[in-house]
């Protein structure tokens, strides 16, 4: 069996583990030719790829980022494909002589992946995100290193923030769901974690803040890149997300800068003197920790499985202790967000 390997979305520590857990089962014990596609659908379309073999994966495992490179092109130019353009996928795919494809991705990869799935490609998905936003799997790998690397960044800020009597916001990744601000917050013990999920108003964030100052503390705020102010009248519409200039390869507004927002209205309504930081790609750099690596490395292993046992249309999904194939349809469609009770469970600590 020929099996390509192709990474798309953001980078994700542990991405070359499970590459490496994919290589290791799939070659050396299945026997396959193994081949991996170089940033994403690009190295498809334009033929660049790279042998995938034991040496190829040696020492892998602890390194960031991702050894194939990985990118938000698209599989076909337009979005839902033209017959044409599933024409030209179909030849590309037997050119390369392909017998499965192993996507390793988020919610976006793993909507491809069903997409090709749907039309028949032997396709199996390999989730990945720091998000954790993606559905029927418990974490993804990437998660908790991001969150480790938020909490440092919490644990830091709050000794400046304390020193100064300052009120310090602390802005993390999240586009759609507010875990990594969620686990982060709580790991750190921040006094206010708002996340895209559940919009706040300015006069009650403003509030928490000063009840803090109130018995002698200074506020560490986290909040995910995705959070969205509630108008003062809780029927009123929550603002846009605060975005920077341009868009990503997929044409989505950039994400970014509601911290920067956010410091100044906390300053101008409470008087506390506040700082705001951004925290951006850190967050995905850098050596998995050894919980992405050990979970990347058995997703790797099942996604292998899953193609000898021709287990096509499938995602090898974390479920309690278990790598379990799940259909594809189970972890697309909708996202994984926070669920209300995870989120009250903090705010009721808020202040
Ligand atoms: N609904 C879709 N239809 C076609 N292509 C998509 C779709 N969603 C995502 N993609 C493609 O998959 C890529 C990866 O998705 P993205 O959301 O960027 O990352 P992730 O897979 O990590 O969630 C996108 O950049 C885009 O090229
Ligand atoms: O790398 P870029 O294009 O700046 O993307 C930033 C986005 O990627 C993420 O880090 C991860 O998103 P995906 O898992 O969907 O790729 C988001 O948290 C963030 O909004
Ligand atoms: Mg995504």
């Amino acid at each position: 069996m020929k099996l390509g390997v192709l990474c798309s979305g953001g980078d994700s520590p542990g991405m070359n583990a499970a590459i490496r857990g994919a290589v290791l089962r799939g070659v050396d014990v299945h026997g396959f030719e193994m081949v991996g596609f170089m940033d994403g659908w690009r190295g498809f379309h334009e033929g660049d790829t790279v042998p995938l073999d034991r040496p190829a994966v040696r020492g892998i495992s602890p390194l960031g980022g991702v050894m194939l490179g990985t990118s938000r092109v698209p599989p076909f130019p337009s979005r839902a494909g033209s017959r044409e353009e599933w024409e030209a996928f179909a030849a590309r795919f037997a050119e390369h002589g392909l017998d499965g494809l192993l996507l390793i991705g988020g919610n976006g990869t793993q909507t491809v992946a069903k997409m090709l799935a749907d039309r028949g490609f032997p396709v199996v998905g390999l989730p990945k995100t720091i998000d954790n936003d993606l559905d029927g799997t418990d974490y993804t790998f990437g998660f908790d290193t991001a969150v480790s690397i938020a909490s440092e960044a919490v644990d830091r800020l709050r000794t400046t923030g304390e020193s100064h009597r300052r009120c310090m916001v602390l802005e993390v990744m999240g586009r759609d769901a507010g875990w990594i601000a969620l686990h982060a917050g709580v790991a750190g013990g921040a006094q206010l974690v708002l996340i895209p999920e559940y919009p706040e108003s300015i006069e009650q964030i403003a509030a928490w803040v000063a009840e803090v100052r109130d018995r002698g503390r200074s506020s560490l705020v986290v909040v995910a890149e995705g959070f969205r102010i509630a108008g003062h009248d809780s029927s009123a519409e929550p603002s846009e997300a605060v975005t920077r200039a341009g868009l990503d390869g997929f044409g989505r507004p950039r994400l970014g800068g509601i911290a920067e927002v956010l410091a100044p209205l906390i300053e101008e309504l409470t008087g506390i003197e506040t700082r705001a930081t951004v925290l951006g790609h850190v967050q995905r750099g850098g050596s998995p920790t050894a919980f992405d690596r050990v979970l990347a490395t058995r997703s790797g292993i099942a996604a292998a499985d899953a193609a000898l046992a021709g287990a096509w249309g499938t995602m090898a999904a974390l479920q309690g202790n278990r790598i379990e194939l799940i259909p594809l349809g189970d972890a697309v469609g909708r996202l994984k967000t926070v669920p209300h009770e995870r989120y009250q469970e903090a705010r009721l600590n808020f202040g």
